[in-house]
């Protein structure tokens, strides 16, 4: 695929697939720096151009925002790199052939940041502002807290996102994990508390994919020691268990990826703790639900994690979540970060 870097498999070295975009760039090469730190193996990044990335086509037409992640995944399967780091937020929560999450490395900041003219914050903003976001769980949040704002649709990636602050918009909301990543952390005027804005599931965690069988017990078969080695060196369990106990969220309730739900986990005093908040997407209704699981040695079996996510969605829906709002919806047309 044209301007697609290619390096053929070499004993020695781990390649890892990423995304073009500034962000997938820099979270793939801080991702191959801890290999390389960590474990001394030699590393290169393999760069695979995605139809989203490329393509001005609704996205629903190129077959939904799996089209950000299957150019990677057919890379990874067809041996043109060892791993592939993606957000693990856009990665479908269903699974995929031949493939595993065979780590998630320590999570950056799951909130939401607010990025403003003239440092505003939020409560700062004045009546009838104009707040960018492509997000319908972010401009429910948004209106939730100032129905007085004027929520804008808006698309593209951090860069032109941030383009439009000051200009035609006062504000846009962004992922804080992805301006710190993209070192554009200085850009933020607000970090929204998590408690009152839960965030996508998965937000701020990375996958790094890998070829490998599941050997039906849930064990994964992984043969290469050397990529054993430098997965083992990225794992982060408690990153993991949150990212995975907000996915069974969005699986159980087989949300779309524009659904306007808010997951968040987090870990405390022993246990592991998952809100969920599914909001009507004009800001005047929410539902929220909150349970907790305990921890033997700090960590919990994927089993018990996944359930958590179900029985918090189960929650959701037996109090009126389906009727509350479209749990199906697909963004029609979606930027890339
Ligand atoms: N929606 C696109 C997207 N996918 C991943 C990130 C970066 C943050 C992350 O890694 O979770 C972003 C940008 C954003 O939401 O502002």
């Amino acid at each position: 695929m044209r301007g697609d870097t290619y390096l053929s498999p070499q004993p020695g070295l781990i390649r890892f697939g990423t995304r073009r975009s500034r962000l997938a760039v820099a979270q793939t090469t801080q991702v191959a720096e801890k290999v390389a730190r960590e474990t001394g193996a030699d590393v290169a990044l393999v760069t695979v151009t995605t139809k989203g990335d490329v393509s001005r086509a609704p996205l629903a037409e190129l077959g939904g925002t799996g089209v950000f992640v299957s150019a990677l995944r057919d890379a990874l399967l067809d041996n043109r790199c060892d791993l592939a780091v993606h957000s693990f937020k856009d990665l479908p929560t269903g699974p995929c052939e031949g493939i595993v999450v065979g780590a998630v490395p320590e999570r950056a900041d799951p909130r939401d940041a607010l990025c403003a003219r003239d440092g505003l914050t939020l409560a700062e903003l004045p009546t009838g502002a104009r707040v960018g976001t492509g997000s319908p769980r972010r401009a429910a949040q948004v209106l939730a807290v100032r129905p007085d704002l004027q929520v804008e649709d808006i698309r593209g990636n951090i860069d032109t996102r941030l383009s439009f602050v000051g200009d035609s918009l006062d504000a846009v909301v962004l992922a804080a994990a992805g301006l710190d990543r993209a070192d554009s952390s200085s850009v933020i005027t607000e970090r929204f508390d998590l408690s009152a804005v839960p965030t996508a599931a998965g937000q701020g965690a990375l996958a790094v994919e890998v070829r490998g069988a599941d050997s039906g017990s849930g064990a994964t078969v992984l043969t290469e020691p050397r990529i054993v080695t430098a997965l083992r060196a990225l794992e982060h369990p408690a990153s993991r268990m949150t990212a995975e106990a907000e996915r069974s969220v969005l699986l159980t309730l087989e949300a779309g990826c524009a659904a306007p739900i808010g997951a968040t986990a987090h870990i405390t005093g022993g246990k592991l703790q998952l809100r969920a908040t599914v909001y009507r997407t004009d800001g005047t209704a929410q539902l929220e639900v909150v349970s907790a699981v305990p921890l033997g040695n700090g960590t919990a079996g994927e089993a018990i994690v996944l359930q958590l996510g179900r029985d918090v969605a189960g929650e959701l829906l037996s109090r009126g979540a389906a009727e509350l709002t479209d749990l199906g919806a697909v963004l029609v047309r979606q930027g890339n970060r």
